[in-house]
């Protein structure tokens, strides 16, 4: 079942389509990682489907209605640079986001407490919010979003200025939120959408270049392919492996060059003949498999 339907979301700014027309829809329970370079317009299209941006066109439906009939209460949002009140403890700041979202104080306090637990600041809850690390402030942030209990979590770029250890933290914080609530996060790094989430929505340019669950894609974008290292300049090869008949493409990477084929033997038999004919400087030849590695830095770099 769907949380939320999206179709043709459409941002224009200055007359630039920085979101061109995406269409998705996010399954109840998954965690689903919004992934794109720099630029992609993965905050364009979060803060539009919170609600605090106008989308040029497109529209944007929630399949459950809440009581107040407001999206922004089946939603919670972790801005990419939130702001907090800093001379507020971690408490006051959750209870003061409870009031916000409509809940009576005993609901705010028992909510606060809990979440305060279950992201590991309890210790600190009467502290300055001043005084958390970047870590600690996450993950308050986690906190708030999570406060009236959303339908969908959506996080912009909740690791990406964090240390090792605070990236750690709040990836196993997100592991645990998997159990409670739909995940939308954006994030620049394949690593951290693995690691976590079910489901991704690649986004290049404004555009959604591949969608669906991580392990359908994994295996959709395998493909045989020969990584080959010569003592010579790769460059001098490239014509000469291209016009072989079961070669499809050849993409020359640190120096090495990556021949994608279809038939591997027959590929291996002519690219060998050749190799033997002419007496190439072989350092390595060897058989591997492209990934989603190679997709997404395809799609980096184009
Ligand atoms: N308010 C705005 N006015 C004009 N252009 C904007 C505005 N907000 C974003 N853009 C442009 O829209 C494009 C997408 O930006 P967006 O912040 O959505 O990308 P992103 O994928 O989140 O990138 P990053 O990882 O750098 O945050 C960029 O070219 C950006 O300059």
């Amino acid at each position: 079942m769907s949380v939320i339907k999206v179709e043709q979301l459409k941002k224009v700014f200055k007359g630039k389509e920085v979101v061109k027309g995406i269409s998705f829809e996010l399954n109840k329970g998954r965690c689903v990682a919004l992934l794109g370079p720099n630029g992609a317009g993965k905050t364009t299209t979060l803060r539009m489907l919170s609600g605090l941006l106008k989308p040029s066109n497109g529209s944007i439906k929630f399949q459950e209605k809440n009581a107040l009939n407001d999206i922004r209460y089946s939603i919670g949002y972790l801005p990419q640079y939130p702001v907090f009140h800093s001379w507020m403890s971690g408490k006051e700041f959750l209870m003061y986001v409870g009031e916000l979202a409509y809940l009576s104080k005993k609901e705010a306090n028992e909510r606060a407490e809990e979440l305060l637990k279950k992201v590991a600041i309890d210790d600190a809850k009467n502290q300055r919010i001043s005084k958390y690390s970047g870590g600690m402030k996450q993950r308050l942030g986690i906190a708030q979003a999570m406060m009236h209990k959303p339908k969908l979590l959506m996080l912009d770029e909740p690791v990406s200025s964090l240390d090792p250890i605070g990236r750690r933290e709040v990836l196993t914080l997100m592991e645990e939120l998997k159990e409670e609530t739909t995940i939308l996060f954006s994030t620049h790094i394949l690593g951290d959408a693995e690691e976590i989430c079910d489901d991704l929505l690649l986004l290049h340019h404004g555009e959604i270049l591949e969608s669906g669950s991580i392990d359908d894609l994994r295996k959709r974008h395998q493909s045989p392919k020969f990584e080959l290292s010569l003592r010579d300049s790769a460059n001098k090869y490239v014509d000469k492996i291209e016009r072989l008949e079961s070669v499809n493409t050849i993409v020359l990477e640190k120096g090495e060059l990556h021949i994608f084929v279809n038939d591997i033997a027959r590929a291996r038999a002519e690219i060998l003949t050749k190799a033997v004919q002419e007496d190439w400087p072989i350092v390595k030849f060897e058989l591997s498999r492209t990934s989603l590695e190679d997709l997404f830095m395809k799609v980096v770099q184009s």
